[in-house]
């Protein structure tokens, strides 16, 4: 990358047992880039993704995010991202506004700081009265708007996105890729895992995990171009599932 990159990532490391789930990982990530973090199940994505977040301790290597080195600096590389996973985002009993609130709270932000932000968010994507309804009554794809907006709260770096558009149509996915676009040319760093190949093909680079091993990293039209085939899926079928 030409740009200054803001994770960089050296042989990190988890093994549990006797069992390697992430196998000397080694990569960077540019400012603003959208990188996506691509894997089969149990490839070693998550165990990856929660060393790179600061909640789970390398075994061996090092990763700096934003600034801080996650073994010695975790709480700071906290402050500095925002996280949105299907399985863990919004309270469902709570309303969009007090959702705003907590999670504001949680970042640190004050009183006038989250009333303003709140009404940023409600705006800019056209909420409206709905500001007040449960978030478990909302359709999943407005779960997932509104779960990504949150995660933005406290002006993060960078924001990690653990399948997050899980379960939704391809409109809403697409939708939801325009946010993630917009936050990108603002500057965020965006580094997401997905199930969904044609998401890999929006990222600006991809790698692929095998095993607990980055198997191939790059662009997608050079993997495309590498594994001589029109599409990531098939370069996903190639290298994830051994498929000719
Ligand atoms: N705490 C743990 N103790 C033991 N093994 C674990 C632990 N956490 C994860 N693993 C194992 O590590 C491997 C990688 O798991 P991980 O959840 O990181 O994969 P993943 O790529 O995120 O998969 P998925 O797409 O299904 O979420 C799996 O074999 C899993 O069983």
């Amino acid at each position: 990358m030409n740009k200054e990159n803001i994770i960089t990532v050296k042989n990190l490391t988890k093994t549990f047992g006797d069992f390697t789930a992430v196998d000397k990982l080694t990569f960077e990530v540019g400012k603003g880039e959208v990188f996506g973090f691509l894997g089969a199940n149990g490839a070693g994505k998550t165990t990856a993704m929660k060393m790179l977040i600061g909640i789970s301790k390398p075994t061996q290597g090092h990763a700096n995010v934003a600034g801080f080195d996650v073994l010695t600096h975790a709480e700071q590389v906290k402050m500095n991202i925002g996280y949105m996973s299907q399985r863990f985002s919004l309270y469902n009993d709570l309303t969009i506004k007090e959702n705003i609130t907590f999670f504001g709270g949680i970042y640190g932000l004050t009183a006038s700081t989250i009333r303003a932000k709140s009404k940023a968010l409600i705006d800019e994507l056209g909420l409206g009265k709905m500001a007040d309804f449960l978030v478990g009554s909302l359709p999943l794809g407005w779960k997932q708007k509104v779960a990504f907006s949150v995660a933005l709260l406290h002006n993060p770096k960078i924001i990690f996105l653990d399948e997050p558009t899980g379960g939704v149509d391809p409109i809403t996915r697409r939708q939801f890729w325009e946010m993630i676009y917009r936050e990108a040319n603002r500057g965020v760093t965006i580094f997401v895992t997905t199930h969904y190949m044609d998401e890999a093909e929006y990222c600006d680079r991809v790698s692929i995990m095998v095993a607990g091993k980055i198997e191939a990293l790059d662009t997608p039209k050079n993997l495309k171009e590498q594994y001589q085939v029109d599409s990531m899926n098939k370069v996903f079928l190639k290298l994830a599932r051994n498929v000719d």
